[in-house]
């Protein structure tokens, strides 16, 4: 496969960033990848496990020369990094990030960016709870999404030339604007952590059934909550803090909703919950026919 970047720099080291780095290399995508993480016991692991081929000790020195530059760090530190880094991006580099969130991101970063240098924000929809720079591997992108949310204005050919980046790591790639993603993900993603986050809460809290019971007795459900709750506790702040609108908009019709089930049981309307399950469970089916469903056996199989 053709390189498509001569030298790639990560910042942030950690499972987006590990997975981008062994993603690249399987497939032959890029020279050389410098990696920085703001932490000195990171830098240090991932110079132990030959996480990048060169692990430098500032974000400066990082991106000197760079192509292409992805930012990997939580949605709330991609401001800071991006003012450290902008006086040293070379002209014509493309400056990209993995954030959850999209607004918040662009609003953050692209006032930092000089002239002459580009800017795609993405958002592979690939992840697991693992964090840390020993979390990576080659294949988390096999089969996903990533969206990206190019700003009005950006180089047809340098978009294109990243996307097949994504793709020639294994991710079927779309776009859409950073609006809309940030509502699609409040639905898809970040609602979701937050139902499971409180559900493990309120299992801890209740006194009547012991931890020992909950671990011992946890049903599938309540343990892929659990999976959930367990992703990192930045990470997920950074993400309520940055799409602050959205996610309170979702919460109010998922708690709406919530409101009309629990009254149904409270008086006993059978039909109502029978239907509002069986609607649910066509959005399941949906999922598996379109090849999406990770946990099936032919998973990737249908993938567009
Ligand atoms: N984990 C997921 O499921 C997932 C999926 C898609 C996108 N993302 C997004 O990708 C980004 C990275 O997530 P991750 O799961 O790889 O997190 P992670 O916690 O595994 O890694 C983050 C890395 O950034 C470093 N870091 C934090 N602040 C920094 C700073 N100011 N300067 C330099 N380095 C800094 C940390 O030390 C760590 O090495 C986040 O923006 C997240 O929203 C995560
Ligand atoms: O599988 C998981 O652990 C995830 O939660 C991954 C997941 C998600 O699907 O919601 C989490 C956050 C991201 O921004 C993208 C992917």
């Amino acid at each position: 496969m053709a390189q498509l970047y001569d030298r790639v720099a990560l910042i942030g080291l950690g499972l987006i960033a590990g997975s981008l780095f062994y993603a690249m290399k399987r497939a032959g995508l890029a020279g050389v990848v410098v990696g920085y993480a703001r932490s000195a016991e990171t830098r240090d692991v991932a110079r132990e496990i030959g996480l990048c081929d060169r692990v430098v000790d500032s974000a400066a020195e990082a991106v000197e020369g760079a192509d292409l530059v992805i930012l990997c760090v939580p949605v709330g530190a991609m401001g800071a990094v991006a003012a450290e880094i902008a006086p040293h991006l070379k002209q014509g580099a493309l400056v990209s990030d993995v954030g959850s969130t999209k607004g918040a991101v662009i609003e953050a970063v692209a006032p930092h960016l000089p002239e002459g240098v580009h800017f795609i924000p993405a958002h592979p929809l690939a992840g697991t709870e693992q964090s840390g720079p020993r979390s990576g591997f080659a294949e988390l992108f096999d089969n996903r999404w990533c969206l990206l949310t190019p700003l009005e204005g950006t180089d047809p050919e340098v978009l294109e030339r990243y996307k097949e980046l994504w793709r020639q790591m294994g991710s079927n790639v779309d776009e859409m604007d950073a609006p809309h993603h940030d509502l699609v993900l409040a639905v898809t993603s970040h609602t979701p952590h937050l139902i499971a986050y409180t559900m493990v809460g309120v299992a801890d809290d209740l006194g009547r059934v012991t931890d020992s019971e909950v671990v011992q007795y946890s049903a599938a459900g309540f343990r892929d909550f659990t999976r959930i709750a367990a992703s990192d506790p930045t990470m997920w702040r950074d993400v309520f803090l940055a799409n602050k609108d959205a996610t309170l908009e979702i919460l109010g019709r998922f708690t709406e909703e919530l409101f009309a089930l629990q009254r149904a049981i409270r008086t006993g309307d059978g039909e109502q919950l029978h239907d509002y399950f069986t609607r649910t469970r066509a959005i399941r089916r949906g999922i598996i026919e379109a090849g999406q469903d990770t946990d099936a056996p032919n998973f990737g199989r249908n993938a567009k």
